[in-house]
């Protein structure tokens, strides 16, 4: 069951560690920024999902030091993964074996970071527009299924003032703010 708190924002200490600040979120709390969380016990509640919000295509990720040539690819990997960037689309991801920090910016504190510890059975869905990041935790090993609507697309738009601009991050702030 996914957890869900306040990033202490600790730079010097190592991403992967837990960087609990100690305030914790509910579930509730989280649908506040536009992220909607659900346990799926079987891959069949995943399906059932995709089929409600017309993903037609997946992969599986399985990343960890093993599915890289040497740790230098995998450690720039995960500096990738933990740029904070938006995407045009929504993000939906199932945890199928490991562990994974999902950092979403909060937007009523936006220095602040909402950190979603997942495990196997969580279901995240990131609207389109929200910056985030994402990082394995001290376990170094997540399995996860990746869903598109169409062909498989990974386009992360790295947080600028231009990225700021586009329609899809102003349409996700004008949401948010309503609530
Ligand atoms: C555990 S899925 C890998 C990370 C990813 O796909 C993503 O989009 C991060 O923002
Ligand atoms: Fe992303």
């Amino acid at each position: 069951m996914v957890k869900v708190y306040v990033h202490d924002n600790k730079s010097s200490i190592d991403y992967r560690e837990s960087h609990n600040s100690g305030t914790e979120l509910s579930l509730d709390e989280l649908a506040k920024l536009g992220v909607i969380y659900k346990y799926c016990a079987t891959e069949a509640e995943v399906d059932e999902i995709a089929k409600e919000r017309q993903y037609r295509n997946r992969d599986v990720v399985d990343i960890h030091q093993g599915s890289f040539k040497n740790e230098t690819d995998f450690n720039e990997k995960l500096a990738m993964f933990y740029k904070e960037h938006l995407h045009e689309d929504e993000e939906i991801r199932y945890c199928l074996e490991g562990t994974g920090y999902f950092d979403v910016r909060d937007a009523s504190t936006p220095e602040n970071w909402v950190r979603c510890r997942v495990e196997p059975g969580d279901l995240l869905i990131l609207p389109p527009g929200i910056y985030h990041r994402f990082t394995l935790t001290s376990g170094n090993h997540i399995k996860a299924l990746r869903l598109f609507k169409d062909e498989p697309k990974w386009q992360a738009i790295n947080r600028s003032t231009q990225a700021d601009a586009l329609p899809v991050r102003k349409d996700y702030v004008s949401r948010i703010n309503q609530y």
